[in-house]
């Protein structure tokens, strides 16, 4: 039997992709695996800042089209690229051991941490999520709007003479590029976006042999997490063009869900915090987010 894997050709699609071939090769020895890329809308146009293309998705339609049509059995993607629901006739199987969740910052040279940063210094990212928090936490910083893959929006410090850049912890560690990250923002300042730090592994609905076989690398701590913060987002119903955060701690059987949500420019942002049995992740996601759509009213 040989399956195949798809994914795309960025440096991190394709390390977290050997990653989890790598487990699945080890739980089950016999049986052969191959990556195949696949390029996605996502990654031809990179010149349009993401808040503007709005719409989650964008670097999976692409893989999702190949998985229906049998090129590929498995695909594997970043959790928190991937819209709130899936295409009919395809499923996630199981989620591996979670990254680390937690946004990063990189500085330029000279500067420690947040704090150390002069005013109106320039830190550059094209979430709404981080850029809202962060000056919520400090109103006089610059925030310039980036793009690109990880190692193109580290580059930018020097080739767009920025003072730092925002990035996800799990995708620096990943890449073995740990030693660049000069502070870990703690949830208080920025909390993450819904599921930053987990991998999907999307299969064919009926493919029932595949995903027996990829439930050997599932971790039940992801998956509950997974699901209260994906349920957030699916209940506020939001893209990339509005502030959303979720993250779930999971203490014995109960699960504390942190949740972020904000307008477009970002004048009006809500955190609400909320815990329940582990069972009921999913309905405390959803809980959650129709309390704030509530506090929202029409707007
Ligand atoms: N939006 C792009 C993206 N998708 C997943 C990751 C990092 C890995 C992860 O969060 O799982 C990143 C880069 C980043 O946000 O810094």
């Amino acid at each position: 039997m040989k399956i195949k894997v798809g994914s795309r050709g960025s440096k991190l699609a394709l390390t977290q992709t050997r990653w989890v071939v790598d487990k699945l090769k080890e739980k089950n020895p016999n049986i052969d695996f191959e990556i195949k890329i696949i390029r996605t809308k996502g990654d031809k146009i990179k010149d349009i800042p993401l808040d503007k293309i709005g719409d989650k998705g964008l670097f999976v339609k692409e893989i999702e089209n190949a998985l229906l049509k049998g090129e590929i059995d498995i695909a594997i993607h970043s959790m928190k690229d991937m819209p709130s629901s899936l295409p009919t006739g395809l499923k996630f199987a199981s989620i591996p051991k979670r990254e680390d969740a937690r946004d990063v910052l990189i500085l330029k040279e000279g500067y420690s941490d947040l704090d150390s940063l002069p005013r109106g210094a320039k830190i550059g990212t094209g979430s709404k999520r981080r850029k809202y928090q962060l000056l919520n936490y400090r109103d006089d910083l610059e925030i310039v709007p980036i793009r690109g893959n990880i190692e193109t929006r580290i580059e930018k410090i020097k080739t767009q003479n920025l003072d730092g850049v925002v990035l996800a912890a799990a995708g620096i560690k990943r890449l073995g590029l740990e030693e660049k990250i000069s502070m870990y923002l703690p949830n208080e300042i920025i909390l993450p976006s819904p599921s930053q730090g987990a991998l999907a592994l999307e299969i064919r609905e009926d493919d029932k042999q595949l995903e027996d076989m990829i439930d050997s690398i599932s971790s039940k701590q992801a998956c509950i997490q997974v699901k209260a913060e994906r349920a957030f987002l699916k209940g506020v119903n939001g893209g990339c063009h509005i502030p959303i955060g979720a993250y779930a701690t999971i203490n014995g059987d109960e699960i504390i869900l942190d949740t972020l949500f904000g307008d477009e420019d970002g004048k009006k942002l809500v955190r609400k915090t909320k815990s329940s049995k582990i069972s009921e992740a999913e309905e405390l996601g959803l809980e959650l987010a129709k309390t704030v759509l509530e506090e929202f009213g029409d707007e």
